[in-house]
C-alpha cells in the first residue's frame, strides 16, 4: 500500500505539482527553497494534526489561491486504488481544515485509521533539549501508529485541563469541579495508556536494532500522574487547594517526561552530541516506521536525513529503508548521495514549487 497521484494546488510555493507513478523509495532532489519539504508538508497534512512544521492553515495557501488549498492523493493497494483521499482549505472558510475521504467529508482525525505517517525533519534537532511539552506532542504523534483515536484522547483531556484550571480559579461550585475532574480523569488516563503503550511497543521494536552505526537509545515514559481513571481522580480531588494556589493542575499528563539515554554509555541525549542525537533520532524514527507498518500502512517523510550522513550510515539507512515495509519519501539537494537507490527510487527534481520527473 502506497501514497500516488498526489496532488497539491495553491499549497505554498506549489501552484499545481503532482506526483505521479510513486515508488515505495521516493526521492526529492532541488535546491535551497525549491519546494521540497513543502511537499513532504502536505504529504503530512494526510495525517490528524497540523503537520511537520506545526504551521497555522493561513501559513499554508498560495498566493493565487485566495486563501484555499488544496492536497490529494491515492492510497494504492497492488496496483489498484484503494481509497482518494485529501484534505483542503475553502477560500471562503480560510480558517477552517476539510478532510475528504472516497468523496465523504470526514473529521481529520479519521486521516489516522487510513495511514500512519512519520517524519523526521531538520526542526526536529532540538527534540532532546527542547521542553518537555515538545516530548509530549512527539509522544502523541507516534502514538496514533498504534492508536488512531489518541489524537482525540489528548484533545479532550487538554479541553478538561483548561475548564479545570479556570474553575479553580473563579469559581467555588464543587459539583461543576468534580464532573470536569471526572472528564480529565478519564481522558487523561487514556493518554496515559497510549504514551505508555507506545514507548513500551518501541522500546521493544529498539531493542532488535543493533548498536551500530545508530546510536541506539533507551527509552522510559515517566507519567505525570496515577495511571488509572480511579486514581487520578482521587489525586485531582484530594489537591484541589494545593493546584488553586499554584493557579494550575499539578497532576496528570501534562507533566508526562520522555526520558531517553544513550544505550551502552547510559548518558542522557540532553547531554549527547549533537551527531549522536541525530542519531538515536533516526533510530527511533526506523523502530516507528516498523511499528506503524505492521497496522496501517505506513509512510515515512525523511527531511535531509540521508545526504547528512557518512557513507557508512548511509548505507545502513536506505539497507533499512528498503527492508522495511513503509512508503518512503526522502529530499536531498543533490542525487549524488543517494546514488546506491537511484536505480530502484521514483525520482523528481522540484524546481520553484515544480516537479519533473527524472
Ligand atoms: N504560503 C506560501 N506561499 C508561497 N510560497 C511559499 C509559502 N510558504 C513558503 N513558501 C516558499 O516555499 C519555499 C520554501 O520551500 P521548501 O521549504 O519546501 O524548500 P526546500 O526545497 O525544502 O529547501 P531546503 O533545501 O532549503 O530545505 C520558499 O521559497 C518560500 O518562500
Amino acid at each position: 500500500m502506497a501514497l500516488d497521484r498526489i496532488a497539491l494546488s495553491h499549497f505554498r510555493n506549489h501552484r499545481q505539482t503532482e506526483l505521479g507513478g510513486t515508488a515505495q523509495l521516493n526521492l526529492l532532489v532541488g535546491e535551497n527553497g525549491a519546494g521540497k519539504t513543502n511537499i513532504l508538508e502536505a504529504l503530512s497534512l494526510l495525517a490528524p494534526g497540523r503537520g511537520l512544521r506545526r504551521a497555522a492553515l493561513s501559513e499554508l495557501a498560495g498566493p493565487d489561491g485566495g486563501g484555499g488549498f488544496q492536497i490529494g492523493a491515492s492510497l494504492n493497494e497492488q496496483g489498484h486504488e484503494s481509497a482518494r483521499i485529501g484534505t483542503f482549505v475553502e477560500p471562503e472558510r480560510p480558517g477552517r481544515r476539510l478532510v475528504r475521504i472516497n468523496g465523504a467529508e470526514a473529521s481529520a482525525q479519521s486521516l489516522g485509521e487510513w495511514l500512519a505517517i512519520g517524519w523526521l525533519t531538520p526542526a526536529m534537532d532540538g527534540l532532546f533539549m527542547d521542553s518537555a511539552g515538545a516530548r509530549r506532542r512527539y509522544m502523541d504523534r507516534l502514538a496514533l501508529a498504534i492508536d488512531p483515536t489518541h489524537a482525540r484522547a489528548v484533545s479532550r483531556f487538554e479541553t478538561a485541563l483548561r475548564e479545570r484550571n479556570k474553575l479553580l480559579e473563579d469559581s467555588r461550585d464543587a459539583t461543576w469541579l468534580e464532573a470536569i475532574e471526572a472528564q480529565l480523569a478519564e481522558h487523561g488516563a487514556q493518554v496515559t495508556a497510549g504514551r505508555a503503550a507506545l514507548v513500551a511497543t518501541l522500546a521493544d521494536e529498539l531493542t532488535a536494532l543493533p548498536d551500530q552505526p545508530f546510536a541506539r537509545p533507551i527509552l522510559t515514559y515517566r507519567p505525570g500522574g496515577p495511571a488509572t481513571r480511579e486514581e487520578l481522580r482521587a489525586e485531582l480531588a484530594r489537591h484541589r487547594n494545593r493546584d488553586r494556589a499554584a493557579g494550575r493542575t499539578l497532576t496528570g499528563p501534562h507533566r508526562d517526561e520522555l526520558e531517553v539515554v544513550m544505550s551502552g554509555s547510559g548518558q542522557p541525549a540532553s547531554s549527547c552530541s549533537t551527531g549522536e542525537q541525530k542519531a538515536m533520532l533516526i533510530a527511533i524514527t526506523l523502530a516507528h516506521a516498523a511499528l506503524a507498518a505492521e497496522g496501517r500502512p505506513g509512510v515515512l517523510l525523511l527531511d535531509e536525513v540521508a545526504a547528512h550522513l557518512d557513507p557508512v550510515r548511509r548505507a545502513a539507512l536506505f539497507e533499512r529503508l528498503r527492508i522495511g515495509r513503509a512508503q518512503v519519501w526522502l529530499t536531498g539537494t543533490e542525487p549524488a548521495p543517494f546514488e546506491d537507490i537511484l536505480g530502484e527510487a521514483a525520482v523528481w527534481r522540484i524546481s520553484r514549487g515544480t516537479a519533473e520527473r527524472l
